[in-house]
C-alpha cells in the first residue's frame, strides 16, 4: 500500500515538472508578444483575446472533466502574470533606450 502511494506521488511529481515547463514556455512568449504590440502601437491588454481564451478553457474543462472554476482561476493567474511580464519587459527596454 505504501509502495503504491510512493508510485502515485512519483507520477504526480512528473506531471508537476511538465506543468512547470509548460508555464515557463508560455511565460517566455510574453517578450515576443510585447515587442510586436509595442511596434504596432497596440495595448498589452486584449480583453477580446482573453474572452476567447476563457471560452476555450471552459470548453476544454468540459471535455477533460476538469472543474471549470478551477480551470478559469488557473488561466486568470497565467494571463495576469503574462501581462505583468510584458509590462516589465517594455519598462526595461524603454529604460535601456533612455540610457543610450
Ligand atoms: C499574450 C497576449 O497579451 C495579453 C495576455 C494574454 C495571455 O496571457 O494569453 C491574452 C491577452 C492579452 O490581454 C496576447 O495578446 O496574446
Amino acid at each position: 500500500m505504501i509502495e503504491k502511494l510512493a508510485e502515485i506521488r512519483k507520477k504526480i511529481d512528473e506531471i508537476d515538472s511538465q506543468i512547470l515547463k509548460l508555464i515557463a514556455e508560455r511565460n517566455s512568449l510574453a517578450k515576443d508578444v510585447a515587442k510586436i504590440k509595442n511596434e504596432l502601437g497596440i495595448p498589452i491588454n486584449d480583453p477580446d483575446r482573453e474572452k476567447y481564451i476563457y471560452n476555450r478553457i471552459r470548453k476544454l474543462c468540459k471535455e477533460h472533466n476538469v472543474d471549470e472554476d478551477i480551470g478559469i482561476k488557473i488561466f486568470q493567474i497565467l494571463i495576469e502574470h503574462n501581462k505583468f511580464l510584458q509590462k516589465k519587459y517594455l519598462q526595461e527596454t524603454q529604460h535601456k533606450n533612455k540610457k543610450l
